[in-house]
């Protein structure tokens, strides 16, 4: 299938694009009256991760109702663990919970290495979907959580501000979190090269709680296995990597084995740029910048889109927009990535 829209992914191989494309983090949610409607007829979240067909419907919504130049399939970070065996629920305005965590060697031993077809088969089955009913409109994002954030949330069992019993581990046990890192990033490789093989164009891999390292922790237990899955993708597949809050860890981005950087909204990416190479950016505008009137919004997004330049830019927000953002506003911010970006090329000739 020919892409009558390939931006994205020339964009993200570091090729010359006549305007920068532009898509938002969790851009199919709870921004979109269409699928809170659709939402409002399910039993929860996870029968609409879990219905290939809904999954793909979602996933399309925000290429509709915002044009944007990619769609990311509709699913969720934490089924790479639910596979691996260890179950999630995800409660209704409160988020995330394992009922069960990972606390010991034994818990570890118990959890499986998943095989793609078998224990996450509806994504797959999501994508192709998707990837039919897309018809060529736009590149199809695959993604998986970065195993340190699958670590934090298996043995934290819930968000947190700090992720101290995660973090814990770390100190107390590096082997034990060792072997879990290994069987989540045995997993993710499996599950990202599958993704690709059932229509995903261009990948991410979410590091949500790299900030919360310390430098030298995040090189050992979170850069180096972001690494060898970046390593394991296939070689025209685009990966990005956006791992928010890692501010210490330019020169572990740098060496990583991707071809795009994603940047949160506290980072200056003509700080960033000349540390990372030739990599492609994405980001940053800050996700409460789209509270403003759409004025303000158009500033903003002007200036963040001068601040990263014309080329080698994934236009972008810092983290996932806000659920109670006015999609009017989003639309104002696409519109003027669309209309900015090609008056910065007019303008150097
Ligand atoms: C940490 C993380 C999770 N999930 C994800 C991350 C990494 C990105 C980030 O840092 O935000 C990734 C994710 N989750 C979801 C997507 C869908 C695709 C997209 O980006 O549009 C993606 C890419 C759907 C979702 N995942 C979730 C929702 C909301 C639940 C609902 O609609 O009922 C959606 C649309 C739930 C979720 N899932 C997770 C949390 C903490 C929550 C609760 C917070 C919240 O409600 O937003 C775990």
């Amino acid at each position: 299938m020919m892409l009558k829209n390939d931006l994205i992914l020339r964009a993200a191989r570091g090729e010359q694009t006549e305007r920068t494309p532009v898509w938002l983090m969790r851009q199919a949610g709870r921004i979109l009256p269409e699928y809170r409607a659709l939402r409002a007829l399910l039993s929860g979240f996870k029968e609409l991760v879990e219905t290939p067909e809904l999954a793909a419907e979602v996933t399309i919504q925000p290429i509709d109702a915002l044009d944007v130049d990619a769609a990311i399939i509709f699913s969720d970070i934490l089924v790479v663990p639910e596979a691996m065996g260890l179950t999630y629920e995800m409660v209704e305005a409160r988020g995330p919970l394992f009922p069960e965590t990972v606390k010991s060697a034994a818990d570890v031993a118990r959890l499986r290495v998943a095989d793609p077809e078998e224990h996450l088969g509806y994504v797959l089955e999501a994508l192709r979907v998707t990837k039919r009913a897309l018809n060529g409109r736009v590149p199809l994002i695959g993604f998986a959580g970065a195993p340190w954030t699958i670590l934090a949330y298996m043995v934290e069992g819930h968000g947190s501000k700090t992720f101290s019993k995660a973090r814990r581990m770390l100190f107390q046990e590096p082997e034990l979190a060792h072997a879990l890192l290994r069987k989540i990033t045995d997993t993710t490789i499996a599950y990202l090269r599958a993704q690709v093989e059932a229509g995903a164009n261009m990948l991410q891999v979410f590091d949500s709680w790299a900030g919360i390292l310390n430098p030298q922790h995040y090189h050992t237990f979170s850069a180096s296995y972001i690494a060898e899955i970046c390593a394991a993708m296939p070689a025209d597949v685009p990966v990005t990597v956006f791992a928010k809050g890692a501010y210490f860890a330019h020169e572990d981005f740098a060496r990583l084995p991707c071809r795009t950087i994603g940047l949160d909204w506290n980072e200056d990416p003509r700080k960033v740029r000349p540390l990372v190479g030739d990599k492609t950016l994405q980001g940053n505008l800050d996700p409460c910048a789209l509270y403003g009137s759409p004025d303000q919004v158009r500033a903003a997004t002007i200036e963040m889109l001068e601040r990263f330049g014309p080329q080698r830019h994934i236009a972008n927000l810092g983290h996932g927009v806000y659920p109670d953002t006015d999609p009017d506003r989003v639309r104002v911010f696409i519109d003027t990535v669309k209309e900015h970006s090609l008056r910065m090329r007019q303008d150097v000739g």
